[in-house]
C-alpha cells in the first residue's frame, strides 16, 4: 500500500488588522524569523508533508523575502476575502492533483509555535477519525457579557474546548464541506465547522498550550517567554 500522503494549507493572506502594525503580522519577527517561516520550517521537517501550499494576498511582496520563497515543496496561491476563501482557493489547486484518500493539514501562518511531535500526534489520529482537530480543553471559569460590558451568566465550561490548528481531514471531504458551507452562507471561521455541518464525526486531539495564535501584541510577547522556556 501506498505510504499516505499528507497536504498542507498555511493560510497567510490575512492583514493582521488587531495585531495592528505596519506590514500583516504573519511577517512579524519572532526570535528572527517570520511566523509565517516558523511555520513553513515545522512542515518542512516533518517529513510526511507532501507539499505546502501557501495563500497569500495578491498584494503581498513580502514572501519574496522568506527563507523559502523558492522552496520546491511550496507552492503559492492567492488568498481571498475572508479565511475560508483562503483555504478554499489552496484547496482547489491540491483537488486538481490530490490522489484519492490524500490527507490536508490546514494550519494558520498565525500559530508559529507548533512542533513537529505536535503533528505527529494529530496525524496519529487518523487511524481512529476521518478528521481531527488539535485543540485544547477551556480551563477557565467561562462568562457570557451583556451589552454594558458585564456578566449576563457563567457558561458551563464542560466539554468545551478551543480549537488550533492544524485541523486535518481527507482532501475530498474537506473540499466538499467548505463549499457547501459557503453555499449555505454559513460562517466558517475553521475547517471542523464546515465538517461538523456535513455530519462529519472530528476528533479532538489535545494541543499543546504553546499552540497559541499570535492574534493581539500580547501574544508575540507570550511567544517569546515560551521560546525562553525551550
Ligand atoms: N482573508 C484571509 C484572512 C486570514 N487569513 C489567515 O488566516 C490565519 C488566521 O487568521 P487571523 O489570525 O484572524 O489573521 P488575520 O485575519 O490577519 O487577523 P485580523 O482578523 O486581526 O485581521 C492567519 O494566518 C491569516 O493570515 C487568510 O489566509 N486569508
Ligand atoms: C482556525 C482558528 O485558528 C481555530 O481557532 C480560528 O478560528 C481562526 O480565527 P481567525 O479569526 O481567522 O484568526
Amino acid at each position: 500500500m501506498a505510504a499516505e500522503r499528507c497536504w498542507v494549507v498555511i493560510p497567510a493572506a490575512g492583514v493582521g488588522q488587531r495585531f495592528g502594525g505596519d506590514f500583516p503580522k504573519q511577517y512579524t519577527k519572532l526570535r528572527g524569523r517570520s511566523l509565517l517561516d516558523h511555520c513553513l520550517a515545522t512542515f518542512l521537517s516533518w517529513p510526511t508533508t507532501y507539499k505546502i501550499v501557501v495563500a497569500l494576498s495578491a498584494s503581498d511582496r513580502q514572501f519574496l523575502e522568506s527563507d523559502f520563497a523558492t522552496h520546491p515543496k511550496i507552492v503559492k496561491v492567492e488568498g481571498g476575502a475572508e479565511r475560508v476563501n483562503s483555504v478554499l482557493n489552496a484547496l482547489a489547486y491540491i483537488d486538481l492533483q490530490a490522489d484519492d484518500g490524500d490527507w490536508v493539514m490546514v494550519h494558520d501562518a498565525a500559530r508559529p509555535m507548533l512542533q513537529t511531535r505536535d503533528i505527529d500526534v494529530l496525524w496519529r489520529a487518523r487511524s481512529q477519525y476521518r478528521a481531527a482537530i488539535l485543540a485544547r480543553p477551556i480551563s477557565d471559569t467561562i462568562k457570557r457579557s451583556n451589552r454594558a460590558g458585564v456578566i449576563d451568566r457563567t457558561v458551563s465550561r464542560e466539554g468545551l474546548w478551543g480549537a488550533q490548528t492544524p485541523q486535518m481531514a481527507k482532501v475530498e471531504d474537506l473540499c466538499s464541506a467548505l463549499r457547501a458551507g459557503l453555499q449555505a452562507g454559513h460562517n466558517i471561521t475553521d475547517e471542523a465547522s464546515a465538517l461538523e455541518a456535513q455530519g462529519l464525526e472530528v476528533g479532538l486531539v489535545e494541543g499543546p498550550a504553546y499552540n497559541i495564535k499570535v492574534t493581539l501584541p500580547d501574544d508575540l510577547h507570550l511567544a517569546n517567554l515560551w521560546l525562553e522556556r525551550q
